[in-house]
């Protein structure tokens, strides 16, 4: 901003916002560049050839996000759209802005009483589009009173909500909703994306999410949050050199499965094996070692931990049931990195000394941590942070969006999570997967996050494919998606 004249930002961050709006109403297929990392992104567009003669509600707040609302209006309605602005609050709303829309031939449907006039509601109700500028990252706690009432009005009622830099209400830099907010269809985002649009249940209420770039670029800071494409995974997913051996590509070990769960056994193996695991040592009982061999027939086994064979790293607890504690708290002492899942979450010593891998779900985390499962989902970011800090290790915190946590503060958001994959034994293949890529070599961080990745990938190739994928399906898709992965990037 100190770069730059008075109000450029603002200027380019409403170009930005009435060019998709335009766009939109143009009903252009496909012609949005935006990001689609939930696997729909679809958007339902109200095609009318353009702005011209297009409904457009603007609801406006007391800040520079109702700037950006009434600048876009302006635009919208100089290209021939009937622009109606709701003003919140007429003691405080942006002054240039609300001119420029003036003079453009917008009309204010709120008065000095209040944004609620019976013309208000009407008009939110037969949009085309409502731009919600109620709020953007000044925004704290919920939205309240009429604001709220709008929000709701709005997102059930008017044709499509676009939120204005981020939905109202939520909270940009973790993900948290504090109470009432906008459910945007589409948010068009300025200069970079914020957190609270990649991390639910806030990133819910994002739908489409598409960034303008107001050339903040070189001043940003580290980003808070990262969020890896599939060229990034690519990038990391370790290919067989020239030179490799079995011992080379990584021996894991993996303590998982038991003869009450003995399926998680054989899903486990199977993502390792297909993660890329130089061999697998499973250490088991008979029945179930024997089980693992007629599927797996390139797996070794031994009856537990202290008869294992040397690896590379462990993957311990998926379907272990409750009694090898023992044999877990072996694996967690060797010094070796360790990816832990459901039942070996509950043998965790107070402090880890190797590097460590935990993949908890909602209910596991907030066990761990002693909180209401509830408290964990509506608090993603801070509890998954919380648990790194207290065990120095790195958590994947699986669920609707994946969270990659390491003890640094570095934290990762999965891109290619499926609803298809809250399916049981989904977990015991990721498991496979991410212990795989630490026998690698992959530091916790990139083997949870690049896991977490190609198991969504392989979500979606399932649900392509099966409708309701079972867990083995996704393991069967895991191949495919590695391949698709890697090839469209040239690394094969
Ligand atoms: N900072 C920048 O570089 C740019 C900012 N832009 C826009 O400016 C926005 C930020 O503007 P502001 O900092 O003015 O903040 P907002 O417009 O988000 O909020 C403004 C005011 O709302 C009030 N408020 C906060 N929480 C409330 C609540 N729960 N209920 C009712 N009122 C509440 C506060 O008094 C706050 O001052 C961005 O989101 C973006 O839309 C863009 O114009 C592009 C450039
Ligand atoms: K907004």
């Amino acid at each position: 901003m100190a770069t730059l004249p008075d109000g450029a930002l603002m200027q380019r961050a409403a170009a930005g916002l009435a060019a998709v709006c335009a766009r939109i109403l143009r009903g252009a297929d496909n012609a949005s560049p935006g990001m689609d990392w939930r696997g729909g992104g679809q958007v339902t567009r109200p095609a009318r050839g353009g702005p011209y003669g297009a409904r457009v509600v603007l609801l406006v707040g007391s800040g520079d996000n109702g700037g950006d609302a009434l600048w876009a209006g302006a635009r919208l309605a100089r290209r021939g759209a009937r622009v109606d602005a709701v003003v919140l609050r007429h003691d405080r709303v942006h002054e240039s802005g609300l001119s420029a829309f003036l003079d453009a031939g917008g009309r204010v449907l709120s008065d000095d009483d209040g944004p609620l006039t019976p013309a208000a509601e009407q008009a939110v109700r037969k949009a085309d589009i409502v731009l919600d500028g109620i709020l953007g990252i000044g925004g704290k706690g919920g939205l309240r009173d009429d604001a709220a009432y709008l929000a709701a009005l709005a997102s059930a009622d008017a044709g499509l909500v676009i939120a204005v830099d981020l939905p109202s209400g939520i909270d940009a830099d973790t993900g948290e909703t504090p109470g009432a907010h906008v459910r945007a269809d589409v948010t068009v985002t300025f200069g970079t994306h914020k957190v609270g649009l990649l991390i639910d249940p806030a990133a819910e209420a994002a739908g489409h999410i598409e960034l303008v770039d107001i050339g903040l670029g070189p001043y940003l800071p580290r980003p808070a949050v990262e969020m890896l494409e599939h060229g990034d995974v690519a990038a990391r997913i370790p290919v067989p050199g020239r030179h490799a051996d079995k011992y080379r590509r990584g021996v894991l070990g993996m303590l998982a499965g038991s003869t009450r769960y003995r399926g998680a056994a054989l899903l486990s193996v199977g993502g390792a094996v297909h993660g890329g695991a130089g061999m697998v040592r499973y250490a088991g009982p008979r029945e179930v070692s024997a089980m693992v061999l007629e599927r797996w027939p390139e797996a070794v086994t031994a009856p537990d931990v202290e008869h294992t064979d040397r690896v590379q790293a462990w993957a311990v607890g998926s379907g272990l049931g409750d009694d090898r504690g023992d044999e877990a708290e072996a694996a967690l002492a060797s010094g070796l990195p360790v990816l832990v899942d459901a039942d070996g979450l509950r043998h965790l010593p107070a402090e880890l000394t190797c590097p460590a891998l935990l993949t908890p779900h909602a209910g596991e985390l907030a066990r761990m941590l002693d909180v209401d499962r509830g408290d964990v989902e509506a608090r993603r970011l801070h509890h998954a942070r919380e648990a790194a800090r207290r065990w120095g290790a790195t958590v994947l915190l699986k669920g609707s969006t994946t969270l990659v946590v390491s003890p640094d503060g570095r934290v990762r958001v999965n891109s290619t999570g499926t609803p298809a994959l809250a399916t049981a034994g989904s977990g015991d293949v990721l498991a496979g997967l991410g212990g795989a890529l630490l026998a690698a070599g992959l530091d916790p961080l990139d083997a949870g996050s690049v896991a977490a990745h190609i198991h969504g990938v392989a979500g979606q190739v399932a649900a392509g494919t099966a409708g309701q994928p079972a867990a083995s399906d996704v393991l069967d898709a895991v191949p495919g998606a590695m391949v698709s992965l890697v090839a469209a990037h040239d690394l094969l």
